[in-house]
């Protein structure tokens, strides 16, 4: 025992003294001590999270209002500090709501929205502010206006961190040239050492928003980026939560506070994809978890030794000997129809049997008749009864229950097991079900065989263990499951009504019920106007726009979901051209449009990358893990309503199965088409190198021949072009009579069709062309344009006449220049 310890006994009044020493910690006193959770842990960082924090707020003000962005950005150098300017072209501010957006933690607008937008909680600019005046003691000055009003509102002030409020030291009307729009003034301690950091964001920023027009002006550089389309991102919608994706603690909260009576109503209110329908299915789930099913068992067959008319008429006492005999006929020959009986079934059976000799009798058959019917007749069915003319001995295996359960567990498990094996474990089980009579919740012990779907795995492996241990034999897991769910497959679901919101509200295991329930139901993806992907062509053009590449190429998953909130994930790839050849690829990370600059290694995107075999699709590896090496852009956009990041400072995703995998997925899909970009490129290269020894060869060879056997030189190109299996588009002109017949003949060497554009440009006036031509005359030129598709192996030719003599400029496109050899 230390000595503090020692002392806490003998002095009682230590805890009160410590008592004392508590108090409730404001948020912004905790945000003040913990600035690196936000993103401020130093001058250079602090600068780059506060220029993020105002643009990201900045384009989601402007969007949501269905506004172009416009955003400017200034730093500027002030003595020992820096002062920084963010202004944009938004809808403005309030006078009653600016204060507390720039002077109070977590005070927002999307906190509890279920919307892709980049701000989250609330905190972002108002952390910008208290850095600010943490470090240099200023206070922020703000200026807004609003749509339509003539004048803006001017505010300086502070976060108050006692008590988490704003502290305003000047409030005024000014005027200002924007029309509307927000600007926000900030000085504080901050150097320019993540300068790369800071262009990156900017940059990045333009990529991923193509319809933002953003400037920069530090004091070094002076940056802007135009925007590349008026196309705003399409609106998105606020939705419910996904039944799939609700943490215990949120249904407890959503119970205690919905207006719903029936669980039927809360999921269909509360939730989002779940009608009438949905909700019967999540119900029929929750009733299986809450009450367990009931075992439906096999009625007994024509050979069977049990009587059920019998057994009915034998329970039923003074209704007239036709009726009886109705009643008992009704119901053996309702059991009988059915594949399996569940004791509820078997109940339904009964009343419809006694509603039926009713009507049909003018007796009345009461509760006490019916419920000693389905009595007699459900002992009759699970064995219970002792017949009379029984000659087996007590306890004897040859029982239904056992032959029963005997065909289940044999074809749920493998044809390897022996019969006797399974014998031995079905009559095991089926001592289980006997004793649940003993047992269970009801005064007669469990006689309606309802078990959970635990307590059926428990008896499994009670009967499972004991034929291991008695039978020498291995009972394995598998088989376990197997015989599980065959049985539990078998079993019927209750009906009886779940609890009401108010019974469910505040119980802890029910509710664990259904929420298990919903997510064991199939229930469709949620719906994706919560999102705003980049969408495939625009993360194309904004690659195109910022890197100078030969190859791009993007794809844009569907929706999953992940903690109740629906994400898309999209990738883009970038490759060759002016890209840097030497060291390791870049990669682009972004989470609903915002990039990501800092901890890269901490972000389930670039392990991701990383764990991709970049060798398989033609890029180099070095130990064929990591980031790839080369001339390589590989981004990441991960758009969710609520993004999960690793900290408050959003700074890296966190490794979330379902969102790495769909990340895995989207990079995937790009990087094939790379692959077959490169692999491409490669034969073609091998094509090239190929044509090129040809060329060399190929004209020594033919003066040779030439001068051996005193013949023409061959033609060297149509040798060439035959030999590469090249298509051959050559010219031919011939003088006639009238001026001079032009034919252009496409010969098809290759093994596939092609598909051509070929355009004969003549400074002569063209006639008599041949079908499918189509002439246009620009400056004394024409350009005959012709698009031939040629199978394999087969030739077309283009004609034309003209006047006289002209010079020609023979075009062709739509086959790959190392493909094709053009004789003009
Ligand atoms: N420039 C602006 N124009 C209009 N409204 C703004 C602007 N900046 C902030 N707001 C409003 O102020 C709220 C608070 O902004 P803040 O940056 O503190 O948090 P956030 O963006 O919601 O979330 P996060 O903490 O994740 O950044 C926003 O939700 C938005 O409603």
């Amino acid at each position: 025992m230390t000595s503090f310890q020692s002392t806490l006994g003998e002095d009682a009044g230590i805890a009160e003294e410590l008592a004392e020493s508590q108090q409730s910690i404001s948020i912004a006193e905790f945000f003040e001590k913990n600035k690196h959770m936000l993103g401020f842990d130093s001058g250079a960082r602090g600068l780059v999270t506060a220029v993020k924090e105002a643009v990201d707020n900045a384009l989601d003000a402007a969007e949501e209002s269905g506004i172009l962005p416009d955003i400017y950005v200034e730093i500027q150098e002030a003595g020992d500090y820096y002062r920084l300017i963010v202004e944009d072209n938004g809808p403005g501010l309030t006078k009653e709501s600016l204060p507390k957006v720039f002077g109070k933690l977590l005070y927002g607008s999307r906190f509890h929205a279920r919307e892709q937008s980049r701000g989250q909680q609330g905190i972002g600019i108002s952390a910008a502010v208290l850095y600010a005046q943490l470090t240099s003691g200023k206070p922020a000055k703000i200026t807004s206006r609003t749509q339509g009003s003539e004048e803006a509102e001017y505010f300086e002030l502070i976060v108050d961190t006692d008590n988490n409020e704003p502290e305003i030291s000047v409030e005024e009307t000014t005027t200002w040239d924007r029309p509307h729009g927000t600007r926000i003034e900030l000085e504080m301690e901050a150097n320019m050492r993540a300068r790369q950091q800071l262009h990156d964001y900017i940059k990045h920023t333009a990529v991923v928003n193509p319809h933002a027009r953003l400037e920069l002006r530090e004091p070094q550089e002076h940056f802007k980026f135009e925007r590349a389309t008026d196309q705003l991102p399409e609106e998105t919608e606020e939705i419910r939560p996904h039944p799939h994706g609700v943490e215990l603690g949120t249904v407890m909260k959503m119970l205690a506070a919905t207006d719903s009576q029936t669980v039927s109503g809360f999921v269909q209110e509360e939730f989002t994809r779940v009608g009438k329908k949905t909700a019967e299915s999540i119900i029929d789930e929750f009733r299986d978890r809450h009450y367990g099913r009931e075992m439906r068992w096999r009625p007994p067959a024509s050979h069977e030794a049990v009587d059920l008319h019998a057994a009915v008429e034998d329970a039923t006492a003074n209704k007239g000997a036709d009726a009886t005999a109705a009643f008992a006929d009704a119901v053996a020959e309702a059991v009988a129809d059915a594949d399996r009986i569940a004791h509820h079934e078997l109940v339904a059976a009964v009343e419809s049997a006694a509603e039926a000799v009713e009507d049909d009798h003018g007796t009345t058959f009461g509760d006490t008749v019916r419920e000693n019917a389905v009595e007699a007749v459900w002992l009759e069915l699970i064995d219970a009864v002792e017949a009379d003319d029984s000659d087996e001995s007590e306890g004897d295996v040859d029982s239904r229950l056992v032959a029963d359960l005997y065909d289940l567990a044999d074809d749920a498990t493998s044809t390897r097991k022996d019969d006797a094996v399974i014998d031995a474990f079905a009559d095991r089980l089926a001592a289980k079900f006997e004793d649940e009579l003993e047992g269970g919740d009801e005064d007669d012990g469990n006689v309606r065989h309802r078990l959970t779907h635990k307590r059926l795995r428990d008896h499994v492996d009670r009967a499972a263990d004991l034929t291991e241990e008695y039978d020498d034999v291995s009972f394995g897991e598998t088989a376990r499951e197997n015989v599980t769910d065959a049985i539990w497959d078998v079993m019927a679901t209750v009906p009886d009504d779940p609890p009401l919101v108010r019974e469910l509200d505040g119980d802890r295991d029910a509710t664990s019920n259904l929420v298990d329930a919903m997510r064991g139901t199939d229930i469709m993806a949620p719906p994706t106007r919560c999102l705003a992907p980049i969408s495939e062509d625009l993360i194309t053009a904004g690659l195109e726009k910022e890197f100078d590449a030969d190859f791009y190429a993007s794809a844009t998953r569907d929706a999953g979901v992940s903690g109740g909130d629906p994400f898309i994930v999209e990738a883009g790839i970038a490759y060759g051209g002016d890209l840097p050849a030497e060291g390791t690829g870049e990669v682009m990370r972004f989470a609903n449009r915002v990039p990501l600059v800092y901890q890269r290694g901490a972000c389930a995107t670039t392990d991701v990358v990383k764990s991709i075999g970049w060798r398989n699709y033609g890029l180099d590896q070095p130990g064929g893990s990591g980031l790839p090496n080369g001339p390589v852009v590989i981004m990441v956009h991960v758009a969710s309503t609520n993004v999960p990041f690793t900290s408050e400072s959003k700074d890296a995703v966190a490794n979330v199965p379902e969102i790495e995998d769909e990340i895995e997925l989207a990079i995937r899909e790009a990087a094939r088409e790379l692959k077959s970009y490169l692999n491409k490129r490669r034969s073609m290269q091998q094509r090239r190198k190929k044509q090129n020894v040809l060329g060399k060869i190929l004209p020594e060879m033919a003066e040779k021949v030439a001068e051996v056997t005193g013949r023409e030189e061959p033609d060297i190109d149509d040798a060439i072009a035959r030999i590469m299996n090249n298509v051959l588009v050559e010219r031919h002109t011939e003088a006639n009579g009238d001026g001079t017949a032009v034919s252009v003949v496409v010969e098809n060497n290759s093994s596939t069709n092609e598909s051509l554009e070929v355009t004969d440009i003549v400074s002569a006036e063209p006639r008599n062309l041949s079908d499918g031509a189509t002439v246009v005359e620009m400056d004394g030129e024409w350009f005959v344009k012709w698009e031939p598709e040629v199978s394999s192996d087969d030739e077309a030719a283009l004609e034309y006449e003209i006047p006289d003599d002209a010079t020609f400029d023979l075009d062709v496109k739509g086959v790959e220049s190392e493909k094709l050899t053009v004789k003009q």
